[in-house]
């Protein structure tokens, strides 16, 4: 093969070799869940009383669900692939003056709950891409219509004229500011000043955001003067505002301090009315798009969340080594980059990493047909916002549509103008903005279903996932933080799993069995509550009454139960070892797969159902991303962090006592007294695991005295419903 004529390559792709026995394995387990649930149907028809019929039902629904999530996770391991670009070689084929021009959107929605310092890091950090400045807009969509962030944003645009020509001549990888004053960097005067100005900066603007107003004292000229008083007038609140558009750097206009052009940095905030639905980040990204149609156009767009901000400078080049070559994939539509966290603690307690959902997954999905979009470090071609690959659709007005060139200056007031038309908050009403065009209305996970919906019009997709990661982003780290995103989630993901574009239904024939599955997988995620509840609590409650429901160790179901534990434990096991994990990083996951099916699954399905019925409209509750001193520490030191009342954690600590006693009392009286082993060792083993799995749980509530610990009055009121729960069991049980 190695010959000097080759052509260099841009990109490679292997299929892993695991595949084959993926499918193999997959087709021993179906016969042994299929062989089980015959199983159980018998033993339903032949329960002798009412009870036995009840527990038997729920064991079998149970294990209906466990069985269609496990069939739905197949489509992940039939064909995954591993890819690598080259973008050394990009500029053999493409020269660089040739780099199509790239729109960067970045959302931030709260200067409470996402500092204004850190988005403004964050768009430093993408300010400072390897990239001919001309060619790079960065738009900042506001959604907290904030003063605070603009006079950030302000300070921002300053400090990116040393910032950017510094990270030009030094070649630095570490472009986000406040990362690379955190990294082991060259002290010397040149960067000890920058640092100073840095410093000076972020003073500045934490200042401001303790006070919650700019107020004079931090105005240093009067252009910041006159923008912000010319917007933030008495009655602009943050739901109801007209849009501020402001351009803080024209890179016509604009220079760095070594008289080298800057990109384009545009702030938005759209306008918004107590009367009009705004969608979320959903109708942000949209008006993100019309407004960036309006002033660049450029025909590649990347979405970022104001928290992940830029690890690597060749990161627009990476993509490009896919895009560039159109025999790749045809009707590519996104290239996703993966979501990857620092500062995650060593066990990652909450799984934050998401490995399955942000790694291992979409390396199956790139065998099929591409992976879901997650939301943010994603680059799509703009014309994926506009119908499908063959059959376009219009937007309302020309200058909107992906192929329009502008030729006018972003400082045009003629631009300007329509830039804010474009960005009002009935703009939308009666064209197709959220349902045939742009990201897509109708669930709170607005990424997922509108990378489903993009999928289903034939738009095909790339995983790509650099060894150095590409963007870099916050993890919440506190139990009820994680709980509720995770609550969000599900309300979103049953909102597409009941609509009319239902991936079990609409999904699978747009799609074929295999995406439509692995869409299905997610949109029923919440479901996983059902078996994991039933689990959790069942077979302690028959266990501490003496009444068996599994086979016993002699009987030869027994190996069934054995088979598909083990057989689908230790499969997650491996692929998660294999993915550059940890046994104890997997063992978090695990757990916390749990910890959901009690308490995020069951409570955003009970939120979901109160929305459907019109009861309560719960929205988007962002998740903060400010560290406090205290519980970051705590947070590095692996302790879960409860401390709140939720109705959440009660299940949880409900089944911690509740499987704490069964292994105890039930399993003593069982294996000692009765000498039943035989007959209960399923009930004592989940027991068991149970416990292994609250040790945390257990720590919380009695032996931690920080104020994490669980709260007095939680484990109180579950420790009396475990009471009351177990008295009704024995009266059930014993009827
Ligand atoms: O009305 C809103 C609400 C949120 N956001 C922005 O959306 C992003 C994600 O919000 P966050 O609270 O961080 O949500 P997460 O659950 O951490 O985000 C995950 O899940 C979301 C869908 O629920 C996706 O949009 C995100 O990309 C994905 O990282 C942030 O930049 C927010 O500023 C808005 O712009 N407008
Ligand atoms: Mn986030």
């Amino acid at each position: 093969m190695a010959s000097g004529t080759t052509k260099p390559l841009l990109h490679s792709l292997r299929r892993q070799r695991r595949r084959l026995l993926n499918r193999v394995f997959a087709a021993a387990y179906t016969s042994v869940i299929l062989a089980l649930l015959y199983h159980h149907a018998l033993t339903l028809l032949h329960s002798t009383t009412f009870t036995y019929f009840c527990i038997s039902f729920t064991i079998f629904l149970s294990d209906i669900v466990l069985a269609y999530m496990w069939s739905t996770t197949q489509s992940f391991r039939m064909n995954p692939v591993t890819r690598q670009e080259y973008p050394e070689n990009l500029e053999k084929f493409l020269d660089r003056k040739d780099f199509p021009a790239v729109d960067i959107f970045i959302c931030t929605a709260d200067p409470y709950k996402e500092p204004p310092i850190n988005v403004v890091n964050t768009a430093l950090s993408v300010l400072a891409y390897d990239f001919p400045t001309e060619k790079l807009s960065v738009y900042v969509s506001d959604d907290g219509g904030s003063e605070l962030t603009l006079f950030a944003f302000m300070e921002a645009a300053e400090f990116a004229r040393i910032w950017l020509p510094f990270c030009r001549e030094t070649n630095i990888l570490e472009r986000c500011p406040d990362a690379y004053f955190s990294s082991n960097y060259a002290q010397n005067p040149k960067t000890l000043q920058i640092k100073m100005k840095y410093d000076n900066m972020k003073t500045r603007v934490e200042s401001v955001v303790e006070k919650g107003k700019v107020s004079d004292e931090y105005i240093s000229n009067e252009k910041q003067l006159q923008v912000l008083s010319q917007y933030w007038t008495q009655d602009f609140t943050r739901q109801n505002h007209p849009s501020v558009i402001q351009v803080l750097l024209d890179t016509n206009k604009d220079k760095d301090i070594t008289g080298y052009s800057m990109p384009n940095l545009v702030y938005v905030s759209r306008e918004k009315s107590k009367a009009t639905p705004h969608n979320f980040k959903a109708g942000a990204l949209n008006a993100m798009l019309r407004v960036s149609s309006i002033m660049t156009n450029a025909p590649i767009v990347l979405t970022l969340d104001c928290d992940m901000y830029s690890n690597d400078p060749l990161t627009i080049q990476r993509v490009l080594c896919y895009i560039s070559d159109e025999s790749i994939r045809p009707n590519l539509g996104y290239i996703q980059i993966p979501q990857r966290y620092h500062g995650l603690n060593k066990a990652d307690i909450y799984a934050s990493e998401h490995k399955r959902l942000f790694l291992i997954n979409p390396v199956g999905l790139d065998g099929l047909e591409g992976p879901n979009y997650v939301g943010t470090g994603c680059f799509f071609c703009r014309c994926t916002f506009f119908g499908g690959p063959s059959s376009p659709i219009e937007p309302e007005i020309p200058e909107l549509g992906p192929n329009y060139i502008v030729n006018k200056s972003i400082m045009d007031q003629e631009i300007l103008d329509q830039a804010h038309h474009v960005s009002r908050c009935n703009y939308e009403n009666l064209t197709d903005w959220g349902s045939k065009i742009g990201f897509r209305y109708g669930s709170l996970v607005e990424d997922y279903y509108t990378g489903y919906r993009l999928q289903c019009e034939g738009w095909k997709s790339i995983f790509c996932d650099p060894n150095r990661p590409a963007f870099l982003g916050d993890v919440p780290i506190s139990l009820i933080d994680v709980l509720n995103q995770n609550k969000r989630w599900s309300v979103g993901l049953l909102e597409v799993a009941f609509s009319k574009y239902s991936p079990v239904t609409y999904g699978i024939q747009a799609m074929g069995i295999l995406m439509g599955q692995a869409y299905a997988h997610y949109a029923l995620w919440p479901i996983w509550g059902v078996p994991i509840t039933v689990y959790a609590f069942l077979p302690s409650l028959t266990l501490l009454n003496g009444i068996p429901i599994f086979p016993k160790v002699s009987d030869p179901w027994f190996l069934a139960y054995i088979f598909l534990f083990l057989g689908a434990y230790i499969q997650d096991c491996l692929d998660f070892i294999l993915a550059k994990g940890t046994f104890l990083r997997w063992w978090s996951d695990q757990r916390i797969w749990l910890i959901r099916g009690l308490s995020s699954f069951p409570f955003g399905s009970i939120e979901y159902i109160a929305k459907h019925l019109g009861m309560a409209t719960h929205g988007f509750n962002v998740t903060s991303k400010v560290m406090d001193d205290e519980l970051s520490k705590r947070y590095d030191q692996g302790i879960f962090e409860i401390g709140v009342e939720s109705p959440m954690f009660l299940p949880l600590a409900m089944a911690a006592i509740l499987n704490l006693m069964a292994f105890f009392f039930g399993g003593i009286v069982q294996i000692f007294k009765e000498r039943n082993l035989d007959g209960f060792f399923v009930h004592v083993f989940i027991a068991g695991f149970g416990v292994l799995n609250c040790l945390p749980i257990y720590e919380a509530m009695v032996l931690r005295s920080d104020k994490g610990r669980m709260p007095t009055r939680t484990t109180i009121i579950s420790t009396l419903l475990v009471g009351g729960l177990c008295a009704a069991a024995s009266y059930v049980l014993k009827m």
